[in-house]
């Protein structure tokens, strides 16, 4: 900081999120000065290309394509570019000088955590990231500080805005995947190349983060079993409704005496729950803490004002530390607790078989469920049209990921059942 209480900052990438974190440093200055004891003032953006049309508030004289001016004369390094490398080069320059880096890059965080972490301890430097997880939500920090009193032990959460407009349009309209993919992207939700979003990497991600902050535990994109929602169908859709359930995309991090897990899958929701009420790409975590019971946050997870609002969070943030000569709080994975095995992590679902419409088949399939300790709570046999054989489906109560895999592979070799249709997880356990 600057003997005139000047904080200043150097923000990488100008894009939709970059370009509203411009707009609103520009207006209401003397709020920044009264939250943070600071001025803030922008210095440098640094751009891939310096010509290009920018929104008509970007101070064009602040562009340059040369990133590494922008680190090195600014107290504070806002990153939003996105993306592994360069951005992952430009954090660890900045905070090996020991320098405070805000960042909304969830793929970079969680794939690349400790290293980022080790950076801030190595240079004694500062890292924020409130707008990684779930948008303007702010539940990095209410993970990190709120509840850093209580003991947490499970997170759920809708984290990916365009997978929950994606299911909700089909939900609330009939539409098959590809149509509702296509109202996505023409909305601005879903990028031109959508895989990171319908197949789960982005929420994957954010869960990594979410479980690495509730659980005081490194968590890593590798440590998160994923399925996305590209195979999801118009009947799938209808037999949860059916069911009294809504098919919602969740990241879902548990932690039992044994260890911790983190999965993101579609999942199917109770309508009563509060999960199965958050509508078009809306964001929501529900958070369970042993003292605090169930708590629930809401709001947009995406957006460029919306996620800029998160990042203007922690420079005020951070700027304070500046002015006071503070840290921000440091990483907390004390616990190191181990990743559970599939023997161990809880596991609920729903099965549906196809089989042979003839006495006996239900009792073959009950003894399979049973052999392997698997508890039935509900079995529904719906009409199905035209079909020769049945459709049975089968919810369990809770029993384990491992048991779970072992009564689908004996279901699949049993001579009576046509095929297992669908295993689909189950919210609560
Ligand atoms: N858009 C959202 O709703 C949202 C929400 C939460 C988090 N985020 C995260 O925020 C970050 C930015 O997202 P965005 O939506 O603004 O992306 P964007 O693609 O709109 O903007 C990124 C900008 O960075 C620029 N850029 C690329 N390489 C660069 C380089 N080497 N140097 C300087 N600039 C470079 C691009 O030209 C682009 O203008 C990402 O990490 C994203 O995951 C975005
Ligand atoms: N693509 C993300 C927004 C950025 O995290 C979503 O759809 O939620
Ligand atoms: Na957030």
């Amino acid at each position: 900081m600057s003997t005139d209480g000047v904080v200043t900052i150097g923000l990488l990438g100008c894009g939709t999120v970059g370009s509203q974190v411009v707009r609103m440093l520009s207006e209401h200055g003397d709020d920044w000065v009264a939250r943070s004891g600071a001025r803030l003032q922008l210095t440098g953006i640094a751009v891939r290309d310096a010509s290009a049309e920018r929104a008509p508030w970007v101070p064009r004289e602040l562009l340059t394509e040369d990133a590494e001016a922008v680190i090195d004369h600014a107290d504070i390094v806002v990153e939003l570019i996105g993306g592994i490398e360069p951005a992952r080069s430009y954090m660890l320059r900045a905070l090996h000088a020991g320098g405070t880096v805000v960042t909304g890059n969830k793929a970079l965080v969680a794939a690349h955590g400790p290293e980022l972490h080790d950076a801030v301890q190595a240079g004694n430097g500062n890292l924020y990231y409130e707008a990684a997880v779930a948008g303007a939500i702010p539940v990095v920090y209410g993970l990190r500080e709120s509840l850093a009193g209580d003991k947490i032990t499970s997170v759920a959460g809708i984290v990916n805005g365009t997978t929950n407009y994606i299911l909700d349009e089909m939900t609330t309209k009939g539409l098959g995947f590809e149509e509702a993919l296509a109202a996505a992207q023409a909305l601005g939700y879903a990028e031109a190349d959508p895989t990171a979003d319908v197949d789960g990497h982005d929420a994957a991600a954010k869960g990594a983060i979410l479980a690495s902050l509730a659980f005081h535990t490194r968590v890593g994109l590798d440590d998160v079993p994923t399925t996305g929602i590209r195979h999801i169908t118009a009947a799938d859709i209808a037999a949860a409704r059916a069911d009294g359930n809504v098919l919602k995309l969740l990241a879902v991090a548990q932690r039992t005496a044994d260890g911790v897990s983190v999965q993101v899958r579609p999942t199917l929701v109770p309508q009563a729950h509060p999960l199965a009420a958050v509508r078009g790409a809306f964001n929501a975590v529900v958070v369970e803490a042993e003292a605090a019971g169930r708590l629930m946050f809401y709001g947009q997870g995406a957006g460029g004002a919306p996620t800029a609002s998160a990042v203007l969070s922690d420079i005020v943030a951070a700027a304070g530390h500046v002015v006071r000569g503070s840290k921000a709080p440091r990483e907390s994975a004390y616990a190191a607790l181990p990743l559970l095995d599939p023997e161990h992590v809880p596991a609920r679902a729903q099965v549906t078989v196809r089989l042979a419409d003839e006495p006996g088949t239900l009792a073959a399939v009950a003894g399979i469920f049973g052999d392997q300790g698997v508890s039935i709570e509900a079995v529904r046999q719906p009409r199905v049209a035209g079909s020769p054989g049945a459709d049975v489906i089968i919810t369990t109560h809770t029993t384990t990921e491992a048991a779970l895999a072992r009564t689908v592979a004996g279901l699949e070799a049993e001579p009576t059942v046509d095929r297992v249709v669908s295993v689909t997880a189950v919210e609560g356990y």
